[in-house]
């Protein structure tokens, strides 16, 4: 299905069906009913990608539906967006339209908010992006009030910044976070508050110390470093623990170290099969760890990965896919029962489901 109108009407029974679906799937490891957390029905995608076309003279954005990825269809609302890129549909288009320079080989257009009301604005093309381009876009920027990104292939140019600055309320506190285009962010600003708000009081007993792999721009690690001794996190991508980096002195952490390093990677460190320059001075041996966090992308844990983190007390595991967090489970539940299940609606209207569990060895 499009998403870019949806019968809000729908949602709670769309919810109920993901609901009743995720629980008999997860049947074979638990009898617990899942904890649900709906999305708002509307306007709770932070980030949206509009592929531009062009016909007689004018720009517009399309979508595709699913499976017909020749053909896109014009749209003029997005109401699963949030409402600032709502707001900003038409005042880009309009301005794209009348400037011959923006609109020229235009070919799509990308917006990323926050719930605390920031934007960027992305317009990506199929020419080299000159000086006149950077005027036009300046001035489209100053217009807006929030700021524009130019790429083009082997071209990124930033007029001002390439990030926006989120803030989640969170049990009583506000977290700042930056948020760089193009790297991992949680698509719904609201789920995103309540899946940290889970895993929080999911650990709230815990003592020791926390492992995450995965971590993304510290999105959870920033406020669990609040419940925990000591935190180890780490992460693939340059650009997000880069990020992460900035978050923890944002928000003053002083408990928590932040590692480039893929989960296969930390499985050999931890292992000691090879020593990795990227840990610096850090001592794997000097932490207590009692909890694990992994939130990885939808293929889920590799074998290693899986064989290491089955060795943790308790596994705290967010997931996209249900299909490979299955798959997981399978090995995990030797080891470890279900306490905690959870649905969050990351994705209304689709089928995709996005869960967490909490995990104690047996
Ligand atoms: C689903 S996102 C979760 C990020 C973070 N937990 C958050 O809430 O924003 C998965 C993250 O895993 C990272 N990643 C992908 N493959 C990885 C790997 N093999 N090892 C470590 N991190 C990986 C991605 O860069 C991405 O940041």
């Amino acid at each position: 299905m499009a998403l870019h109108r949806v019968n809000t009407d729908d949602y709670r029974q769309q919810l109920a069906e993901k609901a009743q679906r995720l629980q008999e799937a997860y049947r074979p490891y638990t009898d617990l009913e899942p904890e649900i957390f709906p999305s708002p029905p509307s306007h709770y995608r932070l980030r949206a990608e509009f592929k531009v076309w062009h016909e007689q003279g004018r720009a517009h954005y399309a979508m595709y539906r699913e499976g017909e990825h020749k053909k896109p269809f014009v749209i003029d609302e997005f109401t699963v967006g949030s409402e600032l890129i709502n707001q900003l549909m038409p005042k880009v288009l309009e301005a794209v339209n009348a400037s011959e320079v923006l609109k020229k080989r235009l070919f799509s257009a990308e917006f990323l908010t926050t719930l605390s009301g920031d934007a960027l604005i992305t317009l990506i093309y199929h020419k080299k992006l000159d000086e006149q381009w950077r005027a036009e876009a300046q001035a489209l920027q100053e217009k807006l009030g929030f700021p524009i990104l130019g790429r083009s292939r082997k071209q990124k140019v930033v007029l001002e910044r390439d990030y926006v600055t989120e803030q989640l309320d969170i049990h009583g506190r506000t977290y700042q976070y930056k948020q760089v285009e193009g790297s991992f962010t949680q698509p719904n600003g609201e789920i995103c508050r309540a899946m940290i708000g889970w895993a929080m009081d999911a650990c709230a007993d815990d003592e020791g110390d926390l492992l995450e792999l995965y971590c993304g721009n510290g999105n959870f690690t920033i406020p669990l470093a609040g419940q925990f001794r000591k935190v180890l996190a780490t992460e693939i991508s340059k650009v997000s623990v880069a990020s992460a980096q900035d978050n923890i002195r944002a928000n003053g952490v002083k408990n928590l170290d932040i590692v480039r390093l893929s989960s296969e990677e930390f499985t050999q460190a931890i292992d000691k099969v090879r020593p990795f320059r990227r840990l610096g001075d850090i001592d794997l041996d000097s932490y207590d760890f009692s909890t694990v966090l992994v939130d990885p992308p939808r293929a889920g844990l590799d074998p290693d990965t899986c064989a290491m983190v089955a060795r943790f007390s308790r596994i705290l595991y967010i997931s996209c896919n249900p299909h490979t967090q299955l798959e997981n489970l399978a090995e995990l539940t030797k080891t470890h029962r279900i306490e905690r299940f959870a649905l969050f609606d990351q994705f209304p209207y689709t089928d995709h489901t996005e869960s967490g569990l909490l995990l104690v060895r047996k």
